[in-house]
C-alpha cells in the first residue's frame, strides 16, 4: 500500500476521533442538537470528500470560494497526479511532520528526533518521542484532571510536564514506604545557582506530598522550548536568553531554573511557555500535540499568518498549506470548508461602539448579524473564519492551553485577545481536557467584573477553539516584574487591592481561581489589574470534595499540597500572599528551593517565607495573614479588602482630562495657586477635611487620589477619578473612562515629576494632566487662567525640534500677568531653545515663594493654610 494510503486511513481515523472531541466540546458548550446534526452531516460529507481527495481523486466539488486564489494543498497535488504514482514527499514534509509531531503515530518515518533534555535522567528516546510524550500526557493528565478527590493523588512531580523538563521522575507511590534519598537538610539546601546544567533527576520521596501510584513518570513538556522542535526560535535559547523569551511571551520565570525533577513548575523555569501550573495545565499536555501540530508554535508569528497565500483561513488559523488537515481536506472551496467546520459556541464580541452598551453575549448580539466582509481575499485570510470578524494578529503569549494572539476587528477597530487551542489529540484524555476548557469558558462567561478579564465569546473552527477575551495590553505582573524589577509599595498595594477586589467577586460566586500568581494577573496601561487564566477555576458546591492538586507549586497553599480538606476559597488567599511577595521581590516565596523541596517547605514545614524588610509593616502583616497555614485562619478576600495595606490604596491611573474639563481644571488650579499667593488666586479648592485626611495619612493629594477612596471603586473600569479636586469641581471627569496612558512612575514614586521626565514630547492633553497634577502637588504656577497647563510643559517638556530658520508658530506660549501671550522660547546662539528670561525668573521666584511657604511636592496646601479662599 502506498505510504499516502496508510497515511490517509490514519488521518481519517484521527479526524474522526478529533471531530468527536470537538463534537463533545460543542456539546459541552451547549451547541444545539440541530446544529450538531447538521454539522455532523456536513462533517461526514466533508469526510467523504476528504477520503476521495486523499485517495487522489480529483475533486468534483466546485469551489465556492470567492477567492481567486487556488489553494495549494496536498489533495490538490494528488488530484493533479496519477493516483498510481507514489508521490515524492512534499518539500515541506518535514514541516508537516513537525506539525504533526504531537499526534504522530509511532513509526512515522518522518518523525523528527526530539531534542534531548538538559540533564534529564531519562530522556525520551528520540525515536519515540512523540509517543512517549503522549504517554506522559496521558499519565499526568490522568492524575490531575478532574476535581474529585481521587484526582488529587497526582504527584506534583508530574508537573514537570509543564515545565519543559523532559525528565524521568522516579516517584514512589503514596502507599509505598516513604523514604528519602537525601536527608532533608540537603534537600532544603537553597540552590545558589540555578542553571540548566544543574538539572538532575530527583529520586526523592517526600512525605505527605501527593504522589501518583506510578513508579515512573516520564514527563515531557510539550511546550518546552528545549524539547519542541516546533518552537525552533526558542529552542536554541540559552537560559539567559530564555529570560527574554519569557518576556517576549509574557511567561514564566527565567531567573530560576527548575532543577532536578523539574516536576514542580518552577517559577524560574524559562523553558516552558509559562506553564507553571499543575493540574489544569495537564490538559495542555493533552493538547500539546496540537500545540506542536501548529506551525504557530513559533513565538514568532509565521509569515503565513499574514501572507495572502493559499489556504487562507488555515494560514490565518495557523496551518501550512501542506498540513494534512489543510491540504488533505480542502477539496471543496475554502469558504465552504470554513462554513462546514465553524461551530460557534458563543457569540462573538461586539464592536467597540456597541460593546460599551451591550454584553457580548447578550441576545441582542449575534455574530451573524454583522459579519465581517473581507475586502480582499488576502484580508479574508487573516480572519479566523468568515463568520468571525476577528483577524488574528501577533502572538501575545503562550500558555499551557495554547497560544494567545491579538485579535483585531477591522470593521470596528476593536481588539481582543484570542486564545487559540487546538483540539486534535487522539488521546482519549483530550476529551477530558476539552471538558476542562469548557469549564473555563463556563466559569468565565458568568463573570463580569472590572478586575477579571472579560470573556467575549468562543467558537470552534475546524479543530481549533478560539476563546475571545478582553485584551489587556500591559502584560502580566510577571512580565512587568521581569522587565522593570520589583514594584514599589504603592503599586503593590494598588495591584493587591484590585486582585482582591476580583477575588472577592469571584469568591462571592463560590468560585475558586486556584492559580493566582503574577503570570496570571494582567495589567493595562492605566494600572488596572485583571485576573486572567481561569483554566483551573472551579465552582465549589456543597458536594465538592477537597481541592485536587492544582495550581502553581510556589504559589500553592499547604492544604492543596497536603491534600487535606480545607476551606477551598482560601487557597487563593494563600496564593495572593505569595503574589504580594512576588511583586515585592520579583520571585515567589521559596523560589530558592527546587520544586519538590519548595513544596515540602510549603506543605510540611512550619516555616514562613521571608518577607522583605522594605515592605511596610502593613504589608508584612497582610502577607502574614494570607500565609496562615491553617486555611481557616486566613481572612476572606472581602475581609482583606479592609486591611490597612489596601484599604486606602491609591489608584495609579490618572484621570481623564477633556479639553473642557482641563480648562476648568486650570481655572481651579490657577485659583489654587493664587490662594497660595502664587499668582493672584485667593481660593483653594481643597476643603479642610480633604487636606487633613491627606496629612493624617501622609498621602499626596496631588497624585490624583481621592480622599473618599473606596477600594472597590478604584478598580472600576469606569475611572473613579481619584482627585478630590476633580471630583468636586469637575463633573466632566467623574465617571469617565480614563484613556490617559499616563500612569507615570515618576509621579507615582514621588521621586520625580514629569518635569524631570526628560524632554520627550508628550501629547498636549497629557501635558495638561501632568501640569494639573503638578499644581495639585503645589509646585505649579500659573500666570493666568489657562496658562498653568502650559507653563511647565512648555518650559521643560517640549523643546521645539524645528530649526530656528523654519517657519513656525511658537509651540507654546506663556501668559503674562495681563493675560497677554508671551513667546515661550528664545533661541540661543547655538540655535537651541531656551526659556525666555522672564520665564526663568518667574520660575525661580515662584520656586522661592513655594519654599517660603514650606511647600513641597505632594501637598497642595500647607497645613492650616490661612490662604484658603472663601
Ligand atoms: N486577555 C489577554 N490580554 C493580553 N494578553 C493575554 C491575555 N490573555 C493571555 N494573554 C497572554 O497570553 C499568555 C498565556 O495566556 P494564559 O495564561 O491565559 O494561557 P494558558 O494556556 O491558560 O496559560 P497557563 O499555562 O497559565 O494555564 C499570558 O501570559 C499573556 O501574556
Amino acid at each position: 500500500m502506498p505510504w499516502w494510503s496508510k497515511h490517509s486511513s490514519k488521518d481519517e481515523k484521527k479526524k474522526s476521533s478529533k471531530e468527536s472531541i470537538i463534537d463533545a466540546f460543542n456539546r459541552k458548550l451547549g451547541f444545539g442538537s440541530e446544529d450538531k446534526s447538521s454539522c455532523r452531516s456536513r462533517k461526514s460529507r466533508r469526510r467523504r470528500d476528504e477520503i476521495v481527495s486523499q485517495r487522489g481523486a480529483i475533486s468534483r466539488l466546485p469551489s465556492r470560494s470567492p477567492s481567486p486564489s487556488t489553494r495549494v494543498s496536498r489533495c490538490q497535488s494528488f488530484a493533479a497526479r496519477s493516483p498510481a504514482v507514489p508521490l515524492p514527499r512534499p518539500a515541506l514534509r518535514t514541516a508537516v511532520t513537525r506539525i504533526d509531531s504531537g499526534s504522530q503515530r509511532p513509526g512515522s518515518n518522518a518523525s523528527l528526533p526530539l531534542p534531548k533534555p538538559h540533564g534529564g535522567a531519562s530522556n525520551v528516546p528520540d525515536s519515540s518521542g512523540a509517543e512517549a510524550d503522549f504517554t506522559t500526557a496521558s499519565v499526568s493528565s490522568g492524575s490531575s484532571v478532574g476535581d474529585n478527590p481521587s484526582d488529587s493523588i497526582l504527584s506534583p512531580l508530574a508537573s514537570d510536564c509543564e515545565n519543559g523538563n523532559r525528565t524521568a521522575l522516579n516517584i514512589s507511590s503514596r502507599d509505598q514506604p516513604i523514604h528519602s534519598n537525601k536527608n532533608s537538610a540537603e534537600m532544603f539546601k537553597p540552590v545558589p545557582n540555578l542553571s540548566n546544567k544543574n538539572r538532575r533527576p530527583l529520586g526523592t520521596h517526600v512525605k505527605n506530598l501527593q504522589i501518583p501510584k506510578r513508579d515512573l513518570v516520564l514527563c515531557s513538556a510539550p511546550d518546552s522550548l528545549l524539547s519542541s522542535p516546533s518552537r525552533s526560535p526558542m529552542r536554541s535559547f540559552v537560559p539567559d536568553q530564555v529570560s527574554n523569551h519569557g518576556l517576549l511571551i509574557g511567561k514564566p520565570y527565567p531567573d530560576v531554573s527548575l532543577l532536578g525533577s523539574g516536576q514542580c513548575s518552577s517559577p524560574g523555569s524559562g523553558y516552558n511557555s509559562g506553564n507553571n501550573s499543575i493540574g489544569g495545565d495537564m490538559s495542555t499536555q493533552l493538547f500539546w500535540p496540537q500545540s506542536r501540530c501548529s506551525p504557530e508554535c513559533s513565538p514568532v508569528p509565521s509569515p503565513r499568518m499574514t501572507s495572502p497565500g493559499p489556504s487562507s483561513r488555515i494560514q490565518s488559523g495557523a496551518v501550512t498549506p501542506l498540513h494534512p488537515r489543510a491540504g488533505g481536506s480542502t477539496t471543496g472551496s475554502p469558504t465552504r470548508r470554513l462554513d462546514d467546520n465553524k461551530q460557534q459556541s458563543h457569540r462573538l464580541p461586539l464592536p467597540p461602539l456597541l460593546i460599551s452598551n451591550t454584553f457580548p453575549l447578550s441576545p441582542t448580539y449575534s455574530a451573524a448579524t454583522s459579519p465581517s466582509v473581507p475586502r480582499s481575499p488576502a484580508r479574508a485570510e487573516a480572519t479566523v473564519s468568515p463568520g468571525s470578524r476577528w483577524k488574528k494578529g501577533r502572538l501575545l503569549g503562550m500558555g499551557s492551553f495554547g497560544h494567545v494572539y491579538l485579535g483585531f476587528n477591522s470593521e470596528s477597530g476593536e481588539m481582543c485577545a484570542m486564545k487559540e487551542v487546538t483540539l486534535c489529540s487522539d488521546d482519549a484524555k483530550s476529551r477530558e481536557s476539552a471538558q476542562q476548557l469548557g469549564q473555563e469558558i463556563a466559569v468565565l462567561s458568568r463573570l463580569r467584573h472590572p478586575n477579571i478579564v472579560q470573556y467575549y465569546g468562543s467558537e470552534t473552527v475546524d479543530d481549533k477553539l478560539y476563546i475571545y477575551l478582553e485584551y489587556v495590553s500591559g502584560g502580566s505582573i510577571y512580565k512587568l516584574l521581569q522587565e522593570y524589577g520589583q514594584f514599589g509599595e504603592n503599586a503593590i498595594r494598588n495591584y493587591t487591592q484590585q486582585i482582591l477586589s476580583g477575588l472577592a467577586y469571584l469568591h462571592a460566586k463560590n468560585t475558586v481561581h486556584r492559580d493566582i500568581k503574577g503570570a496570571n494577573i494582567l495589567v493595562d496601561p492605566h494600572g488596572r489589574v485583571k485576573v486572567a487564566d481561569f483554566g483551573m477555576a472551579k465552582h465549589i458546591t456543597a458536594q465538592s470534595g477537597p481541592l485536587s492538586f492544582k495550581g502553581s507549586p510556589y504559589w500553592m497553599a499547604p492544604e492543596v499540597i497536603q491534600n487535606s480538606s480545607g476551606s477551598n476559597l482560601a487557597v487563593d488567599i494563600w496564593s495572593l500572599g505569595c503574589t504580594v511577595l512576588e511583586m515585592a521581590t520579583t520571585k515567589p516565596p521559596w523560589s530558592q528551593y527546587e520544586g519538590v523541596p519548595a513544596m515540602f517547605k510549603i506543605g510540611n514545614s512550619k516555616d514562613l517565607p521571608d518577607i522583605p524588610n522594605h515592605l511596610s509593616e502593613e504589608g508584612k502583616d497582610f502577607v502574614r495573614k494570607c500565609l496562615q497555614r491553617n486555611p481557616a485562619n486566613r481572612p476572606t478576600a472581602a475581609q482583606l479588602l479592609e486591611h490597612a495595606f489596601v484599604r486606602n490604596v491609591m489608584p495609579l491611573e490618572r484621570p481623564l482630562v477633556s479639553a473642557e474639563s482641563a480648562e476648568s481644571m486650570n481655572v481651579v488650579a490657577s485659583s489654587t495657586m493664587r490662594s497660595l499667593d502664587i499668582g493672584h488666586a485667593r481660593s483653594l479648592p481643597l476643603d479642610s477635611e480633604d487636606t487633613s485626611n491627606y496629612q493624617q495619612k501622609g498621602l499626596k493629594p496631588g497624585l490624583g487620589f481621592s480622599t473618599s477612596q473606596s477600594p472597590r471603586n478604584m478598580s472600576c473600569p469606569i475611572s473613579p477619578v481619584g482627585s478630590p479636586i476633580f471630583h468636586s469641581h469637575s463633573p466632566h471627569i467623574s465617571g469617565r473612562r480614563s484613556p490617559s496612558p499616563i500612569s507615570s512612575p515618576h509621579v507615582l514614586s514621588g521621586s520625580s515629576t514629569p518635569l524631570t521626565a526628560g524632554g520627550g514630547a508628550i501629547p498636549f492633553h497629557h501635558q495638561r494632566q501632568t501640569t494639573i497634577n503638578l499644581l495639585q502637588e503645589g509646585i505649579g504656577s500659573s500666570r493666568s487662567p489657562g496658562s498653568a497647563g502650559n507653563f511647565y510643559t512648555n518650559s521643560y517638556f517640549q523643546e521645539p525640534r524645528q530649526p530656528r530658520s523654519s517657519p513656525r508658530t511658537p509651540p507654546h506660549v506663556f501668559w503674562d500677568n495681563n493675560g497677554s501671550i508671551q513667546p515661550g522660547y528664545n533661541w540661543n546662539k547655538d540655535n537651541q531653545p531656551v526659556l525666555s528670561d522672564h520665564v526663568s525668573q518667574q520660575l525661580l521666584s515662584e520656586h522661592l515663594k513655594l519654599k517660603s511657604l514650606n511647600l513641597r511636592p505632594g501637598f497642595s496646601t500647607p497645613p492650616g493654610s490661612t490662604n484658603r479662599g472663601p
